[in-house]
């Protein structure tokens, strides 16, 4: 039995496929001249291979939005025709006895700082296209890091050291059955995909394991416990698929509420929603009755490729998500990369402190094409559906300002293109920082709404990196600092009358609901399958206990007692007056 955290719940039982090596490593030593020409070869064969994908990926765009919208293809195709191009990796392979691979990259280096040199739009463009062609050239030469089924196609339990947000949007859900990662954190944003896609994780199993484990071992992983059993008795099994069992007749049984208004025995309603990644996500959301998406993070449409999405690319999803919700809201949060969401081909500057750093709106409002191509594409598709834009990491009235006023710019150039948009899209941002939280009063003049994050409200309000496996025990939700935060941001709201509602992991939690009950909040959107048990304790609250307990949670000076009450209050409906010895309110 190894002991590690549980990260996204569940219990997965079958046999492990251990992930091997991810990282991209250019040889540093030198080839022979004896070599040459298996250097070439591989280069060729890099090339055809480039060409036959693109191809592909041609023959399957052209069915969907016609051949028009194809050329780009044909432009990748060219370069990698391109004399100019191929001299440049040819030579560097002859002249410096450099791997192709090696060569590869230093070309698309060399070509891509030429251009982006160049103060010219078109010339930025064939920047990219370079970049996202070499990138697809290095990937064949070095070994394509995706993950691939184990041979038999049997569904699986991944093995990986840690597995980053790109790697995970990779996965299919039906082929794996659960995950254990030897490093790792539950508030990464691998572990919120994970809970996101309903696959049992845990992570964190590093110190514990006494022998490693191997492809094809038998597993049990219980994500609810927080521990993997290897190689695990068949009593232990018969246990576990029993539990599986009874987990999953409770889903079957949650089933029968979906269509249930999500109300407090005392009339308080709430709208409960989904966080989304993807349209894979989405299905599952409209399955368990969303009110709508709260929260589509974005950034998982920039990973996964090679290049930049084009704003046709974006458009299409976000239209076919408007599509398919069929009026209910919508909220598309702009590009929240930086910290532990990086993308392959959008190189970002090292950091100190990454999280902190050069990220989210951060880049949107330096690199303000990028951000542009983005609103035009969430404008357009707020024509077929009740989309809202959210802004990320905001800290200050001139951030939001100057989001503002590129939407602005966008809403004209789509005006003068005959483009139709919904005029009024409503605007909100993220209240995921103390410096938010305190101005949240000036804030709230400024945008029609409020989504309260959590997950970096509560790493920016303790100073706890949110991805650090050796201070997680600080990472503390219910810290009485953050319960003044939360109580700050949502008085802000109300007082200014727009909506607040919260996108964070808390919002999932059954042991907060009390709290979002006390302090009035519109809306809670949470991972898609949390929903229903999130209802389910709500059809069994009522708001005026939730007030009580709520005053005495303020008057709570650690969070162990925090947690106590908010225990012992999912353990018995709420009683309004019991006490525990606490401080009285500051
Ligand atoms: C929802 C949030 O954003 P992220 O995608 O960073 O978890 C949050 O910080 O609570």
């Amino acid at each position: 039995m190894i002991q590690g955290i549980g990260a996204s719940s569940g219990i997965a039982i079958g046999k492990a496929f251990v992930l091997p090596n991810w990282e991209w490593e250019l040889p540093e030593q030198k080839i022979d001249v004896a070599d040459l020409a298996r250097e070439f070869d591989r280069l060729y064969e890099g090339i055809r291979t480039s060409k036959v994908e693109i191809e592909q990926m041609k023959d399957e765009l052209r069915e969907v939005v016609g051949p028009e919208e194809t050329s780009i293809f044909d432009a990748h195709l060219a370069i990698l025709d391109d004399p100019v191009f191929m001299n440049e990796i040819q030579g560097i392979i002859q002249r410096q006895y450099k791997a192709a691979e090696v060569a590869v990259k230093e070309a698309i280096d060399h070509f891509v700082t030429m251009f982006d040199l160049l103060d010219d739009e078109y010339m930025k463009e064939r920047a990219l296209d370079i970049k996202d062609v070499g990138n697809r050239l290095l990937k064949h030469l070095l070994g394509a890091p995706e993950i691939t089924l184990p041979s038999d196609t049997q569904p699986f339990i991944l093995i990986a050291r840690e597995l980053s947000p790109s790697q995970l949007v990779h996965l299919n859900p039906n082929h794996v059955l659960g995950i254990a990662t030897l490093a790792g954190s539950t508030t990464s944003h691998s572990s919120i995909m994970a809970r996101a896609l309903g696959v049992p994780l845990v992570v964190g199993i590093e110190s514990k394991l006494e022998e490693p484990i191997q492809t094809g071992d038998q597993l049990i992983i219980d994500g609810d416990l927080g521990i993997v059993h290897l190689h695990p008795e068949e009593s232990l099994i018969d246990l576990y698929t029993g539990k599986q069992l009874r987990q999953r007749e409770k889903k079957q049984q949650l089933k029968q509420i979906v269509s249930v208004k999500p109300v407090t025995k005392d009339g308080k309603e709430f709208e409960l929603s989904a966080n989304i990644s993807s349209l894979k996500e989405l299905d599952v959301a409209l399955g368990s009755g969303t009110n709508g998406v709260g929260l589509f993070r974005t950034e998982f449409l920039y990973m996964d490729r090679t290049r930049l999405p084009r704003e046709e690319e974006q458009y299409e999803v976000y239209r076919s998500v408007a599509e398919r919700l069929d009026q209910k809201p919508l909220i598309i949060r702009t590009l929240d990369i930086g910290g532990d969401k990086q993308l392959d081909y959008f190189e970002l500057p090292e950091e100190s402190n990454p999280f902190l750093g050069y990220r989210a709106i951060r880049i949107c409002l330096d690199k303000t094409e990028l951000f542009k191509t983005q609103l035009r594409a969430i404008l357009r598709a707020s024509h077929y559906g009740n989309v809202k834009i959210m802004y990320p990491l905001i800290s200050s009235v001139e951030e939001v300002r100057a989001a503002n006023a590129l939407l602005e710019t966008c809403k004209q150039e789509l005006r003068a293109e005959g483009i139709g948009f919904a005029e009024n899209i409503e605007v909100g941002i993220m209240i995921e920082l103390p410096a938010a939280v305190l101005i949240a009063d000036i804030l709230a003049e400024e945008v029609n709404f409020f989504s309260i994050g959590t997950n970096d409200l509560v790493q920016f309000t303790l100073a706890v990196d949110r991805m650090n496996e050796q201070i997680s025990h600080l990472y503390e939700p219910y810290h009485p600092a953050v319960l003044r935060m939360l109580k700050l941001t949502i008085e802000a709201a109300k007082r200014a009358g727009i909506h607040v509602g919260v996108c964070g992991e808390m919002a999932g939690d059954l042991q907060a609901l009390p709290i979002w009950l006390a302090l009035d909040v519109d809306e809670l959107s949470m991972s898609a399958h949390a929903i229903l048990p999130v209802k389910e304790r709500l059809l069994t609250l009522k708001q005026q206990d939730a007030r009580s307990l709520f005053d005495q949670l303020l008057r709570c000076s650690t969070s162990a007692q925090i947690h106590e009450l908010l225990a012992a209050s999912q353990d018995a409906p709420i009683a309004a007056g019991r006490e525990i010895v606490t401080k009285s309110s500051p």
